[in-house]
């Protein structure tokens, strides 16, 4: 790590008390999880703390717009901060003196993070808009290579002109090879701004595209579970195609055709200049395009198809539902279903490519009726001698500079659709709250075992459904060993999920050593706690790495142990001892739920928390795996804080403490009320009863 990444912790901290944001500072300065700080540190930093910003070289023109102090990271040398007075701009030196400083001697490779605004309780509505408009510089090159590339496209038709009235007309053949050298030119002009032009344009929606998924995949990570799961998978999908929706439309050829649309007066213009009121029947061609066009778009809509939704949830009902409908022997009636909408999704689709290719036809006749009629109508002026032949020639070369962009702007109308409808979503998307919407600074204490406490949590997953918690409300001394046990669906994982913070109660609240939870830094407090959830979670890579997950700096040593405590040593054992071993990987494809459970609790041990959660550690083990999570379990008490559900006798019964949830409501908290099943063995199924009684 550069001498220079060491030192961007305290500039960090500088930067936000210039800022004004003295709480922020003091608890990045309190956070000792992060202290080799890079830019890409401090990209996450400002971004966490809702600050917007954009990263630039020295030399940038919005440097001058710069209303906070900002910070400049040169390349291999101390950042420093930087504030801009008038026309001058001043570096930081020391506590509050600031010196003048000429941005213009650094070099390109310097970063400047420009605070652009700060965090505020204002949403801004027009998120979309604002994005974009940080992108502002492709819009002069590619208005000036558009009209360099009218003008030039208006050469050839000169060229012609020129031939027809001069060489032929003029009988001067001694002027061709110059008219001839001069379209040479013209073209290798055109073409050559046409593909800077394209090149921009791609490069610009490319960037612009990876700015929306970044956006988009950020919000997403830090978006309320509960919000999350309520709108689905498939719409978190939506979101993310809304960036692909917006590269399209750029860089496609509907992006250049709507560019072009303004210049289309460049040829106007020169129609009007070389015939006079000649140049009436483009326009008025034109605007029997549009309405003819705006009718057929409705009737190619009327058949856009309808059925594709289902046909994809046939597909997905397919995939997830297999085993069942083999295991139901009715893969016949299914297969008849299908079949049925794969007919309709055809005919359907037939209909709607029908539709698409009559416009196609009637935008190209229309195109070509531009035409024709300008030659029939200018005839008369030729005729007339009021324009050379010449000249109508080029007019109706010229015809094509016209209706070749319009046609293309209207095709990609749907794409435009498209487009209004994913940047509405875009900024819906990001007016709705986040995780780090509040100010949550705390951060946990490491050193000893926290106490746990419910105040009154009711929590439902929908406004219209039962609680899954009502009123819960329980003291958890610190290193306390807990077991939450009830019947199936009483909410004890609900519980475990609201003391990782991962569910928000409506109502009463949860606290960490006193403190609400919703004090503390999401993300920090998430790192500190472990929690291993029921049903295994494996990410493709190797063992080491799906344990990693939890806590990325951990040593292979810390991983075996880890995978030891939680009973996992046959598993390690039959995988020859290897970290390296692809869970998802041909030979392991299956890994069993006991198995992803040792990887589950793995991931919880390694962190070596004073508060852990743990949902269901203990599904039908072998007797010895299960020993030797219970004697892990018991040793962490007075260590650790633990609470975790279970079925198991065996594991509840070492617990310090039993909460028993009916229908999400506390029915007791406090000792196992009678140790004497354990005296006098019973069969498990008593034992749970006498609990549960
Ligand atoms: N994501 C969710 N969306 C809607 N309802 C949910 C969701 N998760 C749980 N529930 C409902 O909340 C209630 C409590 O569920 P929870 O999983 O907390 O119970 P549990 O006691 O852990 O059950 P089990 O012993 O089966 O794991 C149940 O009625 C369940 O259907």
């Amino acid at each position: 790590m550069s001498q220079a990444s060491l030192e961007l912790k305290p500039l960090i901290i500088t930067l936000f008390k210039q800022l004004g944001l003295y709480t922020q500072a003091s608890n990045i300065a309190s956070d000792n999880s992060h202290n080799d700080f890079n830019t890409l540190e401090v990209s996450r930093l400002l971004k966490k703390h809702q600050i917007s910003f954009s990263v630039i070289h020295p030399s940038a023109k919005n440097l001058h717009l710069a209303i906070h102090p900002f910070l400049v990271i040169p390349e291999n040398e101390a950042g420093f901060i930087v504030r801009r007075q008038g026309n001058v701009f001043e570096k930081l030196q020391g506590e509050n003196t600031w010196q003048p400083i000429d941005l213009t001697q650094l070099n390109d490779k310097a970063n400047v993070f420009l605070v652009e605004s700060l965090p505020s309780s204002k949403k801004n509505v027009q998120a979309f808009a604002a994005q974009m408009s940080k992108r502002t510089k492709w819009y002069r090159p590619v208005f000036w290579l558009s009209l360099l590339s009218s003008i030039t496209g208006l050469a050839v038709p000169l060229f012609t002109m020129a031939v027809y009235d001069r060489v032929i007309g003029g009988q001067t053949p001694s002027i061709l090879p110059s008219i001839a050298l001069g379209s040479v030119l013209a073209i290798g002009v055109l073409v050559s701004t046409r593909l800077v032009r394209a090149q921009i344009l791609a490069t610009t929606s490319n960037r612009f595209a990876r700015d929306l998924s970044e956006i988009t995949f950020y919000r997403l990570l830090h978006m309320p579970l509960m919000v999350l799961s309520r709108v689905g998978i498939s719409n978190h999908i939506a979101r993310m195609r809304n960036a692909e929706k917006v590269r399209m439309l750029l860089s496609g050829p509907g992006g250049g055709g709507l560019v072009d649309l303004p210049f289309t007066l460049i040829a106007l213009l020169a129609i009007m200049f070389l015939s006079g009121w000649l140049v009436l029947v483009p326009i008025g061609m034109l605007l029997l395009y549009y309405l003819v066009m705006k009718l057929l778009t409705r009737y190619v809509q009327a058949a856009s198809p309808t059925i594709s939704g289902e046909y994809q949830n046939a597909m997905s009902e397919l995939s997830k539902n297999l085993l069942q409908l083999k295991a139901a022997g009715d893969t016949e009636g299914w297969q008849t279903k299908f079949i049925r909408q794969a007919r309709e999704n055809s005919r359907q689709n037939f209909l709607y490519a029908k539709r698409n290719g009559l416009n196609a036809a009637v935008a190209h006749s229309l195109s070509l009726f531009t035409a024709l009629i300008t030659v029939f109508t200018g005839i008369f002026l030729v005729l007339d001698q009021s324009i050379s032949p010449g000249a109508l020639i080029a007019c109706v070369m010229m015809i094509w500079r016209i209706t070749g962009p319009a046609q293309l702007a209207f095709s990609s109308k749907q794409k435009f659709t498209m487009m209004d409808i994913a940047v509405k979503q875009f900024d819906r998307f990001m007016q709705a709250n986040t995780e780090q919407s509040e100010l949550r600074l705390d951060t946990p204490d490491n050193s000893k075992p926290p106490a746990v406490a419910f105040q009154h949590v009711t929590l439902r997953y929908s406004a219209e459904g039962e609680p899954a918690l009502a009123g819960v409300n329980v003291e958890i001394e610190p290193g306390e060993l807990v077991a939450i046990i009830g019947p199936n669906a009483c909410g004890k994982s609900t519980l475990l999920l609201s003391a990782l913070g991962v569910l928000d109660a409506q109502a009463g609240f949860v606290t960490i050593n006193g403190k609400n939870l919703k004090q503390y830094d999401t993300a920090i407090f998430r790192q500190w706690a472990g929690y291993s959830p029921s049903q295994p979670d494996i990410f493709p890579g190797t063992l080491a790495e799906n344990i990693r997950i939890a806590k990325p700096n951990a040593t292979d040593q810390e991983i075996i142990q880890a995978l030891i405590d939680a009973g996992g040593q046959s598993f390690f054992n039959s995988i020859n001892n290897d970290l390296s071993v692809d869970l998802l990987g041909e030979n392991n494809a299956m890994l069993s739920a006991i198995e992803g459970s040792y990887i589950n609790l793995a991931r919880a041990l390694v962190k070596q928390s004073p508060l852990l959660l743990l949902d269901e550690p203990l599904p039908h083990r072998n007797p010895t795996s299960k020993a030797t999570l219970i004697n892990t379990l018991t040793n962490l008490k007075g260590h650790s804080t633990v609470l975790f559900t279970s079925h198991d006798q065996d594991l509840i019964q070492q617990a310090d403490k039993v909460i028993i949830l009916d229908k999400g409501a506390v029915v007791y908290a406090g000792p196992i009320p009678d140790k004497t099943p354990q005296e006098q063995p019973t069969s498990s199924a008593e034992q749970e009863s006498s609990i549960n009684g």
